[in-house]
């Protein structure tokens, strides 16, 4: 459930997105002003801050950087205030929502912060199998530890344990280590006190705090450095924080699960993840498949975004002729869920007459070392975005190469477009015009660090 701040008088239309918003599931918070609405982002945090141009949104993005609240902020006014919007992105807003609200463009935003709401697809035995466990360990306590491979729905589980377990009334925070720098990063876990750094003029709350009662997703674990993997131990262990620039530990009651893309056991072994911590996590360990290992989920899932996406955009429900159905099955699916739900809207956009037919299905190439990766399922996992030895760089296009390339260091990068741009060797905005082209064809970029993917090119750091 995505928790949203509506900063702004909800007499008017911002009240109308306050409610669409909270209808598809939301749980909303509301300030009257800006600096009101900073308090409470210190005290119980966001998934989303929806603000009304009318408050000084400059002031609050400029605000939540200086204290290392990542949140990100969205600017809502008429949009025949066209200087206001320009104002709201230029100070750091992520995007702008016209008013009055579209309830699409809501849900879509619901959807990049919180992630897909409903129960998980599953079909596929291995998988069936999976799941069963997974409602059985969510009644415990223990920490649980999920693997996979980037896009095969780690979140979607995670939500699903909690959903299932005896903490399912209390909130579920996710945070992803990889996408946010160090100190950024433990100021997000663990919050700080007044005077913790120079920018931390009131205290604050972290997500462990935020979680309260209920569960905390750590995802992207494998990624997290040596000094911060201690204090999660530590939380785990004594089950208390220390904020940032704190004097008295703070008592937690929060149940954690984690995840990766790595083999955290070899993170071990070459001394780059703790031990202790590992063990600690990895109490219950579920590893989730690729796609290309349970081939009998890609027709139930096919079928599930279709008719997902065609709602959303408000078209007919089609069915999936038997040839796209053959493409579907067929295809190594490097990206996984991701890569399929990416796809299927894709093809419901673009599909013609009755039924989705094979024209209709677009589907990316694959690397061919993905390709060999899928013939041989055994092989360790490496993420979809895997660079290619040079000698199988032959037989691929310029185009292909320079976007596997660009993608490749920036998530290296961890999605800073302005280191990405130094290594590249190429200015920013050749960067973000490569970034924005390939969005348009429907690849993922790695978000902005601390931003929901859908943010708009120019205002990206
Ligand atoms: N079983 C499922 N049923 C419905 N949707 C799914 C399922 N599995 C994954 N998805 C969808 O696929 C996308 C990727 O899932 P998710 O974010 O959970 O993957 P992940 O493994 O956590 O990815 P990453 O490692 O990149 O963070 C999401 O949009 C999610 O809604």
């Amino acid at each position: 459930m995505a928790r949203v701040l509506v900063i702004g008088s909800l007499e008017a239309e911002l009240g109308i997105a306050a409610r669409i918003a909270a209808a598809r599931g939301a749980r909303i918070a509301t300030a009257e002003g800006a600096a009101a609405g900073l308090s409470r982002l210190r005290a119980e945090g966001a998934d989303l801050v929806l603000c009304d141009v009318q408050h000084d949104v400059g002031w609050l993005v400029a605000q939540l950087t200086a204290e290392r609240i990542a949140c990100p902020v969205i600017a809502c006014g008429r949009p025949n205030d066209a200087d206001a919007a320009v104002r709201a992105i230029r100070a750091g807003a992520k995007d702008f929502l016209p008013l009055p609200p579209d309830a699409d463009l809501i849900a879509a935003m619901l959807q990049a912060v919180a992630g897909e709401p409903d129960r998980p697809v599953v079909q596929d035995p291995g998988m069936t199998a999976l799941m069963a466990r997974a409602e059985q360990v969510a009644r415990a306590e223990a920490s649980v530890l999920i693997m996979g491979e980037s896009g095969t729905g780690k979140e979607v589980l995670a939500r699903h344990i909690h959903a299932a377990s005896r903490r399912a009334r209390g909130p579920f925070v996710a945070l992803n280590c990889a996408a946010l720098p160090e100190a950024l990063l433990e100021s997000e876990l663990f919050g700080h006190e007044k005077g913790a750094f120079s920018g931390a003029v009131a205290s604050r709350k972290g997500k462990f705090e935020q979680a309260e009662g209920g569960t905390l997703l750590l995802d992207e674990i494998g990624e997290m450095d040596p000094r911060l993997q201690a204090k999660i131990l530590r939380a785990i262990q004594e089950r208390e924080i220390d904020r940032l620039g704190g004097t008295a530990p703070v008592k937690v009651d929060v149940r954690i699960l984690a995840a990766t893309h790595r083999d955290l056991a070899t993170e071990v072994a070459r001394g780059r993840f703790r031990e202790d911590l590992y063990f600690r996590l990895a109490v219950v360990r579920l590893r989730i498949p690729a796609l290309r290992e349970r081939r009998g989920d890609i027709l139930p899932l096919a079928h599930h975004f279709a008719e997902r996406y065609a709602r959303a955009n408000g078209l007919p429900v089609r069915a999936l002729s038997p040839a796209a159905e053959a493409l579907l099955l067929a295809h190594p699916w490097p990206g996984n869920v991701r890569e399929l739900e990416n796809t299927l809207h894709r093809a419901v956009l673009l599909a013609e007459g009755p039924g989705i037919g094979p024209d209709a299905i677009d589907l990316l190439e694959a690397a061919p070392t993905l390709q060999a990766e899928a013939a041989a399922p055994s092989a360790s996992p490496t993420s979809s975005a895997a660079v290619p030895p040079v000698t199988a760089l032959v037989g691929r296009r310029v185009e292909e190469v320079e976007r596997d390339l660009i993608l490749e260091t920036l998530s290296h990068c961890l999605g800073n477009r302005t280191r990405a741009a130094e290594m590249l060797g190429i200015s920013i905005r050749t960067l973000r015009n490569k970034l924005h082209e390939y969005r348009a064809a429907g690849v993922t970029v790695p978000p902005v660090p601390g931003q929901p993917p859908y943010a708009l090119p120019a205002s990206g750091a």
